[in-house]
Formats: C-alpha cells, structure tokens, sequence
C-alpha cells in the first residue's frame, strides 16, 4: 500500500448457490495460499450451539437470514477467505460489509449440476419455499448474486481445484 494507493484487499469472499463448491472451494483456497478460513454457516452453528436445519426450524427462513446477517456483520476478519452461505444475498448490508473485507467471488453452477450434487436441499435446511424447483431458486437469486459479485466464475463444469486455480489466476494470489 502507498499513501496515494487503496490498500491491496486480499480476501476473498465466496458466494453463490447452495451446492455450488463455496465450502469446498474455501477450505482448498485457504489450503494453498495460507490465508485463514472462515465458513459463516460454520461460525452460526458454533455461536448458536445448534445445526442450521434446527435454528431455520426454530426461527422461521426470514429469522434465520436476520441471523444470518447479523453473524456476518460481527465478522472483522479482513485477509482471510469466507466461504458464506448461499442465503447471504438477501442482505443488502451483510453484502456491503463482505465487500469491505475481500473481492466478492460468485461461484456459478447452474441447476441441472447442483441437483446431482443434493440428495435433498430441504435436509440441508436450505431456504427454499416448499414446491419450488432449485432452478426457481436459481432463477430468483441470479440477479442478487450477479449484483454484489465482483468476480464470476463459471463453475458448472470445474473440478474444485480448477475453481481454485481460476479465482488464484484472476487474483493474483
Ligand atoms: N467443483 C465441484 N465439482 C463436483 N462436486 C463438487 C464441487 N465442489 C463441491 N462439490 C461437492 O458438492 C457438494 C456441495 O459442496 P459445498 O462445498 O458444501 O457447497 P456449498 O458450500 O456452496 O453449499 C459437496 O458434496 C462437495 O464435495
Ligand atoms: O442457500 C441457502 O438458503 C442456505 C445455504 C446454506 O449454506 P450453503 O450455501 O453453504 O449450502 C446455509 O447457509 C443455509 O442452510 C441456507
Ligand atoms: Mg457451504
């Protein structure tokens, strides 16, 4: 960083789709670059001591994003990679403050992939309304996702390690 320069943002900070490689990709991320992890489902479930499909069941889906987003907005950890949950999109101010800690990366998989990567989203305590498809959801959240993204990776036909390579490429990390 130089007086007249912003200062170098090295986090990264992945969105995108339930099923999409967000935790995967983290953790390998973090793996080969040194940067420390944080999984934000991860950081939830150890401060409420309960697992997400329980704390969506207790608080109703717009309790949980309000959980959510308030975990998010507590996180101060600049220069790590956040794996975040793929409902984070609905808050506007969970975004911003993501912004400000890393380049918003948005792992894109398109539906047809993430259904052969689910048994069941509704297990995996996902927020989707009953009797809407993945690609409902797909479709709804596009624009949220593309939005806030600063970086798009195509991930529907990468291995996690080529989307790892990818985001270290574009990154420079
Ligand atoms: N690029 C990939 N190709 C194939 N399977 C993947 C890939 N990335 C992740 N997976 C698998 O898909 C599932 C969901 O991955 P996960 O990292 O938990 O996604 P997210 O955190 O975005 O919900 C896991 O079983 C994981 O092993
Ligand atoms: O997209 C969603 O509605 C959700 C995705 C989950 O995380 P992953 O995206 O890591 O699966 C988790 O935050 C929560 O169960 C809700
Ligand atoms: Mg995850």
């Amino acid at each position: 960083m130089t007086a007249d320069s912003e200062p170098v943002k090295t986090g990264v900070v992945l969105t995108g789709m339930p099923g999409s490689g967000k935790s995967t990709v983290g953790r390998l991320l973090s793996e080969q670059t040194g940067l420390p992890f944080l999984d934000t489902d991860a950081l939830i479930e150890a401060g409420e001591s309960k697992r997400l499909a329980e704390i969506i069941a207790d608080h109703s889906p717009e309790g949980f994003r309000a959980i959510e987003a308030a975990y998010i907005q507590s996180i101060q950890s600049a220069g790590s990679v956040i794996s975040t949950g793929g409902s984070v999109c609905y808050s506007s101010e969970a975004m911003h403050h993501l912004a400000g800690l890393g380049t918003i990366v948005w792992l894109d998989v398109k539906p047809d992939i993430l259904e052969q990567r689910f048994v069941d989203a509704f297990d995996r305590g996902v927020l989707i309304e009953p009797g809407s498809s993945l690609a409902d959801l797909y479709d709804s959240r596009y624009p949220l996702y593309e939005q806030y993204a600063q970086l798009k990776i195509e991930a529907s036909p990468l291995t996690a390690e080529e989307v790892v390579s990818l985001i270290r490429q574009q990154l420079a990390l």
